[in-house]
């Protein structure tokens, strides 16, 4: 499903060239649950930011779901990212002036859903959270979990096939945290491919591997078992 070739990324200024990648080479299957960890700076974020077809890389070959990722245009970009890949962040990125609701309906309204269909999706995902008194709340009038529960329906209501999670848990409680991590489990279980970055060793384990990042290189690969 991805197929990350020599990918390199850097940043030139004028008396140097930084790498936030280096010769990075992976391959991910459908089905997958992969989490990725490394310290500060290692270059995590942009590896998924490139996954999800949010960042391009200086050099290296992309394939996504068999496509030469490296070689789209920018309109076909967005529309692959639009149909394929379902992003969540540590820090929510709701938006606060929309209701849980609204909040969930906004990449279904940009694929083009009609609004029977809309209202449908929706419905399914409150229930399944556990969301359906609270989809006329604002985001600030939820608890963080909660927050990330919307995240995740917002993230999953047009049925990606791949789904990327930027430190999910990072701004959770433990227990909010787990609850997150056993939904994503399920998710995967289900099918979903998931690719999470976090810095949490018991929360990487939900992972069937775990991939670690040094100074934008992968250095070892442990098979979850
Ligand atoms: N536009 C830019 N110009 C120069 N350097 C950049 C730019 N964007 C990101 N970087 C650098 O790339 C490096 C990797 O950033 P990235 O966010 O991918 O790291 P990370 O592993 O996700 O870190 P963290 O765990 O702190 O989120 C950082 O040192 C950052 O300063």
């Amino acid at each position: 499903m991805i197929n990350l070739k020599k990918i390199y990324k850097y940043y030139d200024n004028k008396y140097e060239r930084t790498y936030i990648l280096k010769n990075v080479n992976l391959d991910v299957a459908e089905g997958d649950f992969v989490s990725v960890m490394g310290p500060s700076g290692a270059g995590k974020s942009t590896l998924l930011n490139i996954i999800g077809l949010l960042d391009d890389p200086n050099e290296g070959e992309y394939f996504f779901l068999d496509q030469p990722a490296h070689q789209l245009n920018e309109k076909k970009k967005v529309d692959f990212h639009r149909h394929h890949v379902g992003f969540i962040f540590q820090a929510f990125h709701l938006i606060e002036e929309m209701t849980v609701y609204e909040n969930i309906e906004t990449p279904l309204f940009y694929k083009g859903m009609k609004k029977k269909e809309r209202q449908a999706v929706i419905a399914d995902l409150l229930d399944r959270f556990n969301m359906v008194a609270k989809k006329d709340l604002f985001p600030q009038q939820l608890s963080g979990g909660q927050q990330q529960l919307v995240g995740i329906a917002r993230a999953i209501a047009g049925k990606p096939k791949l789904l990327l999670a930027d430190e999910p848990t990072g701004n959770l409680h433990h227990d909010q945290g787990k609850m997150i991590m056993d939904l994503l489990k399920k998710l995967n279980d289900e099918g979903m491919t998931i690719i999470q970055v976090t810095h949490n060793q018991e929360f990487a384990n939900y992972g069937k591997r775990i991939i670690r990042l040094t100074d934008g290189e992968i250095e070892e690969e442990i098979a979850n078992s």
